[in-house]
């Protein structure tokens, strides 16, 4: 399936518009004349352009007042639909793989659709005990809704690859995963297995985006935490990072960006999410910018995560305490809505994109401000404190 037919939701965007402001441009001369047409053509300029000694409509001043007001009104009809110059995020031409789509919830999918509307082509690592389920899902369109690109059209999945981000290589691989019947159907799902297909298949990728995480005792708390569950959850969310742009990093287009998905329980302190799981996105924080400076030297990559808020994807509702996450989001944030994963989508397709070509080692937060906050002002210790109301 090829994916030229996404076109980027930025240009997509702005055809209409150009055709509306030749529309309202046209009516303009056509109802004022020859001297109007001279005043219209001054106003689209920059205002940068006009004295402020001299009149703004100077062909126009001695004629009636009604005739400025009606030209005004044009033109201001005329300047809302004049596209702006444009800052696109415009990926066209590059390809993302990413990792840890198994379902159109999560953010790994959010991230793939909009990537997909700014134009790139899209492979996905999907985890192998969840591929079937998910390839019959997208077979039988149950997911075409949530495919729908702001154009209208459908976003395309050039090619889902089996994936499990916890093996390197096969060599890597025990005995019981090798006879798991989730596993027989699928081959060549280990990370250096993958980059080997998708460079064999595509020769090179552009965007790689880490949307995994796994710890089998999230739901223990830390002191409770056994030393399996713990590096289990590392080895999981945090090291699959660094196998992943190890392995990937060679197919990379340098300019390439990487990014993956982190939490603000990495560095204060969130009960509930435990299991060494705190731990595992403190360590892909900081392996960001190691990664960062080595990947951006070696081969001139940048590496970034996004600190999202909480979103109840199935991860998340495995966890079992998300909408109270949410609630909380919505009681204490600078900006008390619920986040939707398009939202982190966004910041992830601007972070991919040559727009952000000087952003590399950082913690970008996507969490309406969350993490800003020092204090919950839920508590009802505020009670009594005056907080500002929407106006
Ligand atoms: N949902 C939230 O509230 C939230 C908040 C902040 C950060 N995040 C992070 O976002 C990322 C995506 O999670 P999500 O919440 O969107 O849930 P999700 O369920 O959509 O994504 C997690 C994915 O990881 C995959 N996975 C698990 N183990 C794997 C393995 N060994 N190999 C390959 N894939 C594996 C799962 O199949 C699933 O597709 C994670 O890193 C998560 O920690 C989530």
């Amino acid at each position: 399936m090829a994916t030229t037919a996404a076109p980027g939701s930025h240009m997509a965007a702005i055809k209409p518009s150009i055709s509306s402001s030749r529309r309202t441009y046209m009516s303009c001369t056509a109802n004022f004349g020859a001297n109007s047409e001279v005043a219209v053509s001054k106003g689209l300029r920059s205002s940068s352009h006009i004295s402020s000694r001299q009149p703004f409509f100077p062909s126009i001043q001695s004629g009636p007042a009604k005739s400025v007001k009606v030209i005004t009104r044009a033109m201001s009809a005329a300047a809302e639909n004049t596209p702006l110059p444009g800052l696109p995020i415009d990926l066209r031409g590059k390809r993302a793989f990413i990792a840890g789509v198994a379902d159109d919830n999560g953010y790994g999918w959010a991230i793939a659709k909009q990537l997909a509307a700014a134009g790139a082509e899209i492979l996905l690592g999907t985890w192998v005990p969840a591929l079937n389920i998910f390839e019959s899902s997208l077979r039988r369109g149950k997911f075409d809704e949530s495919r729908i690109l702001p154009d209208g059209s459908l976003m395309e999945i050039t090619k889902v690859y089996p994936l499990d981000a916890v093996f390197d290589n096969p060599d890597d691989v025990p005995e019981d995963i090798k006879s798991n019947k989730r596993y027989l159907g699928s081959s060549k799902w280990t990370v250096k297995e993958v980059a080997e297909s998708v460079k064999e298949d595509f020769g090179s990728i552009d965007i790689l985006v880490h949307s995994l995480a796994n710890g089998p005792e999230v739901v223990k708390p830390l002191m409770e935490t056994s030393r399996y569950g713990y590096l289990a959850a590392i080895s999981a969310s945090s090291y699959s990072f660094i196998s992943l742009l190890q392995h990937f990093a060679p197919i990379m287009n340098p300019g390439g960006a990487s990014i993956s998905l982190t939490y603000i329980a990495s560095e204060r302190i969130i009960p509930g999410y435990g299991g060494g799981m705190s731990s595992a996105k403190a360590a892909l924080e900081s392996d960001t910018r190691v990664l960062a400076f080595e990947a951006g030297r070696k081969h001139r990559l940048r590496v970034n995560t996004i600190s999202a808020g909480p979103l109840r994807s199935r991860a998340a509702k495995a966890i079992g305490f998300i909408d109270m996450m949410i609630d909380y989001s919505s009681a204490n944030a600078p900006l008390p809505k619920e986040l939707s994963a398009e939202e982190v989508g966004n910041v992830a397709a601007f972070l991919a994109s040559p727009l952000a070509s000087a952003i590399t080692g950082s913690v970008v937060y996507v969490d309406n401000g969350l993490n800003a906050m020092g204090v919950g002002v839920d508590s009802p210790i505020f009670e009594n404190l005056e907080l500002p109301k929407e106006a």
